[in-house]
């Protein structure tokens, strides 16, 4: 279980900070909705570690992960357009999720690349590839860092209805299958309704359930 206890920020000249209570579930996605500048993007950079809380706390199965750097967490997060690097291969992208010198890498890198529906396109550059097998890319490069916890920030919004409609049976698919604790931010009712257990929303800097 992923849990915030009035876990507390203000940005600089925020008059009254925010103080989020929420707990998310293995194999579950878990919806954060809230209108623009509610608060959606500073509750995930509170969870990724980019930004430090005030108070309260983070805990993933009861260990706290206030104190460790985003690279220390055990924490991926997928947005809109993915950040792939345009020159480098489908494959290589993947392989950029495993450490260096990490044994079976190519072993690994494959099945990552066949379980996203990409199997054959490893060698294809990331320039020519649709906005939906970007996102199966990242989600490869995801399913290799084998992190506990997914945040997706929008992650459908660039997509094609039925590119859309497939890309989420996939993240719906990984989650269960591998116990992922999932926390979806969306403005589109279409993807909360489609893929959330549970629903949050963000009112007055609190959050409440939807
Ligand atoms: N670095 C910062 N310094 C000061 N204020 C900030 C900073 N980052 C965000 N804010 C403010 O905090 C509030 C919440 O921003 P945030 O990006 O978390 O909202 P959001 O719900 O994700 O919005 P959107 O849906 O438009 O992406 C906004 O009023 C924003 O202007």
């Amino acid at each position: 279980m992923l849990v915030l206890d009035r876990l507390t920020y203000a940005h600089p000249g925020q008059a009254s900070p925010y103080a989020f209570s929420m707990e998310a579930a293995p194999g579950q996605i878990t919806a954060i909705s809230g209108p623009s500048g509610s608060g959606k993007s500073t509750l995930l950079d509170l969870v990724a570690g980019f930004l430090a809380p005030t108070s309260g706390s983070l805990t993933l199965d009861g260990r706290n992960l206030v104190p460790l750097p985003p690279e220390e967490r055990p924490v991926s997060l997928l947005l809109q357009s993915e950040s792939l690097f345009e020159h480098l291969s489908a494959e290589r992208n993947v392989g950029l999720g495993l450490p260096p010198g990490a044994p079976d890498a190519a072993g690994r890198i494959a099945q990552a690349l066949a379980e996203a529906g990409l199997k054959d396109i490893g060698r294809q550059r990331a320039s020519t590839l649709s906005g939906g097998q970007k996102q199966r890319v990242a989600l490869a490069r995801t399913l290799l860092r084998d992190r506990k916890v997914l945040l997706l920030d929008e992650p459908f919004s660039a997509l094609d209805d039925h590119t859309r409609t497939v890309i989420r049976a996939l993240v719906r698919e990984l989650t269960e299958r591998h116990g992922w604790i999932t926390i979806l931010v969306s403005h589109y009712r279409d993807d909360v309704e489609a893929l959330a257990s549970r629903q949050y929303r963000i009112v007055g800097g609190k959050l409440e359930m939807a």
